[in-house]
């Protein structure tokens, strides 16, 4: 069978998306950073570095040579956001569609990510993929939905949608990419939000609290950048809220809770291969959102903790004194 998709990035989520590719005995290439990982999916099937629990198919070819990207049709992005303007600028330039995967805003720049790949590529067809997602059970062959907003609208999805779905892979349409990207970008800063509230044990009624006023949160900051509120409250938004607000299997819950336990963010991230997104987000996402006059506590109190200004306890007991307020001016 000719490979017609590629799938850029071998981390946990990359690693998933190809198997997911690969689950029908399709052909798919996959380039991984780490020549000890291109080794290890050739030869042994395994990604034990960033995805451990799964046997990946033969159909699968890792290589560590993005010019053999050349002619595919489909390119997933799935490096970590702080990493996709170097490596989209190495890709063999073309006029395949580029499907953004990462779930990020560019630090030191405030760009999302279609941005970043517009300038590096501008001949390229944009979309972006994003959803509650988590890897292992997308490799496992678990049912699990997808946002995949079209740049190119009803076109461009009719070209990429026969190539990514499979049994257990459904992708929903829209053409809003602004909302789907700022959706996954925004729910990893809440989620380790949610984190912190675990850590502290501060109880099931102040992570609903924190969900309901991190989405109002959400819903500020997207309209104010063009986003449409329904997409917000799809699979790529709310959608991905329930799921890594309230799991340990999120990296980023699991960085807020070594952080409400007392941790400092710096030591909670040290050493770890895995990356969790909201702890590069976070800050660029509260510059941005002072800068435009967008209120967005919950993310400034996520940058607080970060920064180590403050215990955990106390940033919450300024979260608590601040003054009231009427609930539905959050989404005006
Ligand atoms: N893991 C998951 O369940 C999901 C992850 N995502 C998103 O996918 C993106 C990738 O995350 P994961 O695959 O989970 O990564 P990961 O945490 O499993 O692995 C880290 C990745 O970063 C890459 N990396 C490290 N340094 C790099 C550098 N200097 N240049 C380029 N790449 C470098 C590694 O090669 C590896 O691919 C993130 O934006 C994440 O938010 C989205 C949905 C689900
Ligand atoms: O985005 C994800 C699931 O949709 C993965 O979340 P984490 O990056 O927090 O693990």
């Amino acid at each position: 069978m000719t490979c017609k998709v590629g799938v850029i990035g071998a981390g946990a989520w990359g690693t998933a998306l190809a198997q997911s590719l690969a689950s029908d005995g399709s052909d798919v290439l996959l380039w991984a950073r780490e020549s000890e990982v291109v080794a290890e999916i050739n030869a042994q099937h395994r990604n034990s570095l960033f995805l451990p629990s799964a046997g990946l198919s033969p159909t699968i070819r890792a290589t560590g040579d993005l010019a053999e990207m050349a002619g595919l049709s489909a390119l997933l992005l799935v490096v970590p956001a702080q990493f996709l303007a170097s490596i989209i600028a190495l890709l063999p330039k073309g006029e395949h569609d580029l499907v953004l995967c990462a779930k990020g805003i560019e630090a030191g720049t405030g760009r999302l990510m279609s941005d970043v790949a517009a300038a590096a590529a501008p001949d390229a067809q944009l979309a972006v993929l994003s959803g509650p997602t988590f890897a292992h059970e997308v490799a496992a062959g678990l049912p699990t939905a997808v946002t995949l907003a079209c740049a190119g609208g009803e076109a461009q999805w009719d070209r990429l949608a026969p190539l990514i779905v499979r049994h257990t892979l459904r992708p929903y349409y829209s053409d809003d990419v602004i909302g789907a990207e700022i959706g996954g970008a925004v729910k990893n800063v809440l989620a380790i939000a949610c984190g912190v509230v675990e850590g502290l044990n501060l109880g099931q009624n102040a992570r609903a609290a924190l969900i309901a006023r991190g989405y109002a949160e959400m819903l500020r900051f997207g309209i104010a950048r063009g986003a449409r509120a329904e997409t917000l409250a799809g699979l790529c938004g709310l959608g991905d809220m329930v799921l890594t607000c309230n799991s340990t299997s999120s990296r980023n819950f699991s960085l807020g809770l070594a952080i409400g336990q007392g941790q400092s963010a710096a030591a909670a991230l040290s050493g770890k291969n895995s990356v969790a997104e909201g702890a590069a987000t976070a800050p660029v996402l509260a510059e941005l959102a002072a800068r435009e006059g967008i209120d967005m506590p919950i993310v400034q109190a996520v940058c607080r903790l970060l920064k180590g200004d403050a215990p955990a306890g106390t940033v919450v007991e300024d979260m608590l004194a601040r003054p009231l307020r009427a609930e539905q001016e959050a989404s005006t």
